[in-house]
């Protein structure tokens, strides 16, 4: 979905805010990191209003639009997946090849998700509910994945490995962002319908 322009523009996004410490010792099992985007760790993800003038938000309004166009919807949550009222992004990083995250369902009221990849192809599993069979397919760099975050969707899904073959637009982003030979950035975008209260804090622009 995202060209290479686009993917370029998002990993800078992310590295210009990127405060993860460095030279953490790594497990015998790498396990995925959350990046800590921002001065606080405690909160490592960033939050948008619709319409901040973010490259997230571009992408976001982008793959809604897709959606829309493709007559999608997310059910249980809104008839109209454009009129989101937030967003939030946190980035997890995952070694090559052994990152990933276990089968589980996002318990996220009022909520889906878009994923988007960057850097090397993640092996992905979703299973729809009352399904038996498992959907297995790879999520590229420049790819997206959006569903119904919340518990009565129960969207099992995982990441099962990570390649160390890069793709070319891996490869691409790669000279640019070396993290990306060896990594695979899962950039989750949680798009709230709930109305905004008072509690909203609009760290965007940090
Ligand atoms: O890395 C991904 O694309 C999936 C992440 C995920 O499922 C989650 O954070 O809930
Ligand atoms: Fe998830």
């Amino acid at each position: 979905m995202l060209c290479i322009q686009q993917q370029v523009a998002l990993s800078a996004y992310i590295c210009d805010r990127d405060r993860t410490p460095k030279n953490e010792s790594r497990a015998m099992i790498p396990t995925p990191r959350t990046l800590v985007l921002g001065d606080n760790a405690a909160v490592p993800s960033v939050t948008y209003r619709r319409g901040d003038s973010t490259v997230v938000n571009a992408i976001v309004d982008r793959g809604m639009e897709l959606l829309k166009k493709e007559g999608m919807c997310f059910t249980t949550i809104t008839d109209n997946i454009i009129d989101y009222t937030s967003l939030s992004m946190a980035t997890i990083r995952y070694e090559a090849p052994g990152g990933q995250f276990p089968p589980h369902v996002d318990h996220c009221k009022d909520s889906a998700v878009f994923l988007v990849s960057l850097g090397c192809n993640a092996n992905f599993m979703v299973r729809g509910k009352g399904e038996t069979e498992v959907h297995r397919f790879q999520l590229r760099s420049g790819d997206a994945l959006a569903f119904n975050a919340s518990t009565e969707a129960d969207i099992l899904h995982g990441v099962e490995s990570i390649d160390t073959t890069p793709s070319a637009a891996c490869e691409a982003l790669a000279k640019i962002f070396p993290v990306f030979w060896k990594h695979r950035y899962g950039v989750q975008c949680r798009i709230y319908y709930r109305p905004l209260n008072d509690t909203f804090t609009d760290n965007a622009t940090n």
